[in-house]
This record gives structure tokens, sequence and C-alpha cells, in this order.
């Protein structure tokens, strides 16, 4: 599991250790980690042409000491101060000795074998400022590294106030900040390295599921299962008019663990056609037998609303998608008031702006700005509609009511495809169904189509949805 702290959370817990160590410890720990990646991007260092990019605060120091070190292992190293007058005295003084100099050259930029960011971290606030953004603009072939967080990304929430600068490389120190996982600061991150400086740190309000987090949440039949006990998930999906939702989202459902997959409503026939293993009825959720979790509203169409409304009067778990959702952004939270068992929604920006606007009255937010600041606008769904909220997009975001967020990274831009989303409902549909928790099922779903959508395009692209299907697997 990747653990992602808040930056109030991370200055408490470095003031708390800063407190028992020697002034100076922290930054020469992450200094030296900091060179060690460098070291091991560089063909050799002897010889390489470094540039520190230095800001005024302890950012602009790590970079400054871990500078120091490359230059006594023989790198010609630069440094271009952003706020001379402010620089980190000690970082530069050491740098200096070692036989560093400072530039004011931008060129250097282009010709240096490797950048360091150290323009600002974790105490950034806004935009970058003037004298820092030309930077973002410019282009070069060598590796860049970010110092902790690449400038101009905000820490806590990934969001980017105009431009940030790109690295290939981010060396974090003591934790992942959120702003590393979730786009589209985690796009502008790279590869992640942490670097552990001893911190001690609460729970993580935002993890990210690996690999072996997921095979452990994962349900696996035991020698006594039946189809029953591993659960039974009921789709009520498609319409005269989008018969082809349905087969989508069933698909999704019967690759998601459950024992069993009912169907209920217009595409019955398409259904079972291609799906003979499914039990269907032309009806709505009310008739069709017990499940234990629904999955609402992928191509529902005008029938979407009284799915909608039987399926949120169980007592199963209930997972509302595309036009469930916008029937549900209509009604507003009301709706999930008198639920007894959980509620998960699955939009993309566009149905979470229209949701936003369900619950808080006004017109939707533009869909773009929902998707730039996609960890608030998960969390603020999430408080109000009291449902775990699963974002869609380049990073998805879960946000459980209780706090709790998940990111999910394992996408590819080919999942953006018509259909992709009527296979994640289904397949956390399942999973819900076969008794995972809420934000572990939406979770391991966002996981699970993440993964598939790349398997699907390393054997031929551009992918379908039922490619998509087609390749999940645990
Ligand atoms: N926490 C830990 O455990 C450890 C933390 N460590 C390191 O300390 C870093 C945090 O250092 P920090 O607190 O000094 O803040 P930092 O990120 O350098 O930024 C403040 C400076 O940037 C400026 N500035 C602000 N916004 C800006 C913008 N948009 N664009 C441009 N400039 C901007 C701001 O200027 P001012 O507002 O004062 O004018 C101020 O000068 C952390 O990320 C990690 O690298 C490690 O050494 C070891 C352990
Ligand atoms: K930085």
């Amino acid at each position: 599991m990747r653990h992602a702290h808040a930056v109030e959370q991370v200055r408490a817990a470095e003031a708390a250790l800063m407190a028992r160590l020697p002034e100076g410890t922290l930054m020469q720990r992450a200094a030296a980690g900091l060179a060690a990646v460098c070291v091991r991007l560089l063909p050799r260092v002897y010889g390489s042409r470094v540039l520190v990019l230095a800001g005024s605060g302890d950012n602009g120091g790590d970079a400054l000491y871990a500078g120091a070190r490359l230059a006594r292992r023989g790198a010609s190293v630069r440094v271009v101060l952003l706020t001379p007058e402010r620089a980190h005295a000690d970082g530069l003084a050491e740098l200096l000795a070692a036989g560093g100099r400072v530039t004011a050259d931008p060129a250097e930029f282009e010709r240096a074998d490797l950048v360091l960011d150290g323009i600002v971290g974790i105490g950034g606030r806004g935009g970058l400022r003037p004298a820092a953004a030309p930077y973002a603009g410019m282009r070069r072939s060598g590796p860049v590294v970010a110092v902790d967080v690449p400038s101009g990304v905000d820490a806590d929430t990934g969001e980017v106030d105009g431009v940030a600068l790109r690295a290939d490389v981010t060396v974090c120190f003591g934790t992942y900040k959120p702003g590393l996982l979730i786009d589209p600061g985690a796009s502008y991150a790279g590869v992640l390295h942490l670097v552990g400086i001893g911190l001690e740190l609460p729970p993580a309000p935002v993890t990210a599921l690996q690999e072996q987090d997921v095979a452990g949440l994962l349900p696996r039949p035991a020698a006594e299962s039946d189809k029953y006990r591993r659960g039974v998930v009921g789709v009520a999906a498609g319409s005269a008019r989008y018969p082809g939702a349905a087969v989508l989202a069933v698909a999704g459902a019967l690759r998601g663990g459950a024992g069993a997959v009912r169907y209920a409503g217009t595409a019955a026939e398409e259904v079972v056609r291609r799906f003979p293993e499914v039990l269907v009825t032309e009806g709505t959720p009310g008739g069709a037998g017990r499940v234990q979790a629904w999955v609402v509203g992928p191509g529902g169409g005008e029938g979407a609303g009284a799915a909608l409304a039987e399926a949120l009067a169980s007592d199963v778990p209930v997972l509302v998608d595309a036009d469930g959702l916008t029937e549900l952004a209509r009604l507003g939270p009301d709706a999930l008031r008198d639920r007894t068992a959980p509620t998960v929604l699955t939009p993309h920006a566009g149905e979470a702006a229209r949701l936003l606007a369900g619950a808080l009255g006004g017109p939707p937010p533009p869909a773009d700005a929902a998707a730039a600041a996609r960890l608030a606008t998960a969390r603020r769904l999430a408080a109000a509609y009291r449902a775990t909220v699963l974002l869609k997009g380049s990073t998805t975001v879960v946000a459980d009511p209780g706090g709790g967020v998940r990111v999910n990274a394992t996408g590819t831009p080919w999942l953006a495809t018509a259909g992709s989303g009527d296979v994640l409902s289904g397949l956390t549909g399942s999973l819900l169904a076969a008794g995972l928790a809420p934000l572990d099922a939406a979770s391991v779903g966002a996981y699970l189509h993440g993964m598939a959508g790349r398997d699907a395009a390393e054997r031929r692209t551009p992918i379908t949805a039922m490619e998509v299907a087609e390749h999940v697997r645990f």
C-alpha cells in the first residue's frame, strides 16, 4: 500500500522528530537519499553536468546539499537561485565549498545532464512565481528530478494552478503526498522514490493499493463455496435504446468474483444470448429475486428512475452509474437518506458536477473544474450523499463518507472508450456482492479495470470495452 499524508501531518511529524535530533539531521537524510537517486540516474557522476534550481525554502536546501554531494563526487554543478537574496545559506555555502557555481544562464537547463528541481516543495502556495514559471515551459532530454514535489503541484491535492515543472523522477521524503498520486499532479511527478527519514506518522488519509494489497482483498472461492455463498450480483441496466450497456455491465459483473449474476431489464434477451449463464428477467429489480448487491443505471435510459428507486429500497449495497446518476442528481441526497446498506456512486467528471449541483443547488460547475480538483470533488460528493464515490478519470479517486480516500492509477488513456464505464460498474458491483466493503470494492474494481485495460492495450490498440472485460483476471 502506498500511504500519502497531508502536509499538516508531515509538518507535525517533522517537528516531533526534529525536537529529538541534532539540527539539520533530517535535511541531511533527505539530501543523501536524493543524491543517491541522482547517482543511479547518471551514467557516471564524474564529469557530468548537474543544474540545481533552488528556491528560498528548505526544498532548495535539500537540493543544494544534494548538489554538494554530487559535486564532491566530481560532477560539475551549477545552481540557479530563484530568490538569490534569500537562498538557503548553509546549503549554498556547502555547495560552493564543494566546487559548485552560481549561474543565471537559463540555457543551463537544456545543457545539463540532470536537473534538480528544488524550487518549492510542501511549502508551495498558489501558482509558480514569475522567476520560476519559465522553467516549466523549457524542454530538455535528460532527467529532471523533483525534490519532494514537482514545483507548482499542490502537495495536498495534486492541483496545478497555472504551470508546474514536469519531472521524470520525484524523490519524496518521509511519505508520499496526495498530490503525487492524483492527477494532474501525478502526471508531473514521473517515477516516485520514497526516502525514509524516520518520521512517525498517523494513519494516512489517502492510500493507493498495490498488487499484493489487491491480491489480499480479492474474493477467492474456498473448497466449501457454492455460488450463493460467493454472492449474487443483480444488474439493472440497458434499455431498448442502449441494450449494449446491459451486456457490458453483465460482462464486467461475471468477471468480478460473484458466484452468479442476475439481470433485470429490457435487454434480457440480448444478455442471455451473449451470456447463457446469467439469470434474467424482463422486469425490474423488485421482482428479480434475492441478490447481495445491485448495479443500477448503465444505459438505463428512461427506465433508470424506476430501477433506481427499487434498488435503493433494498437492504443490500447498491452501485449507481450513468443514467442512474442523472436521476440521482435530480433527486439529490435525500433519495439515499433512508438506506440501511452502503451506496456506491461511480460518476465521471460531468456526472460529478451534476451530482454536486443536485446536492448544493445552483448550476453544475464546469466538468473540467470538477476533474482538475478531483480529490476535493470526490470528498465533497461522498460527504453530501453519504455514499462511497468513485470518481473516474486519469487517476480514479475513491472517497468514503467516513473520510478515507483511495486513489488508483492503473489505467491507460485507451480506457476512454464507449462502454468501458459499464464494465467497471458491473465489475465493482460484483465485488460488493462478494462481500468487499465499499471502499475496497471500488478501489479493487478500479485497479482490476485499469490493469485489464493495459493488458488489452498491450495486445492490440485501440481497445473495446468488451476486450477490457475479457482481460480482467485475478
Ligand atoms: N517536512 C519534513 O519532514 C522535511 C522537509 N524537508 C524539505 O523541506 C521542504 C519544505 O520546506 P519549506 O517549509 O521551507 O517550504 P518550501 O517547500 O521550500 O517552500 C517555501 C519557499 O518557497 C517559496 N514559495 C512558496 N510558494 C511558491 C510558489 N508557488 N512559487 C515559488 N516559490 C514559492 C516561499 O517563498 P515566500 O512565500 O516565503 O516568499 C518559501 O521561500 C520539503 O518539501 C522538503 O523538501 C526535508 O529537508 C527534510 C524533512
Ligand atoms: K520541488
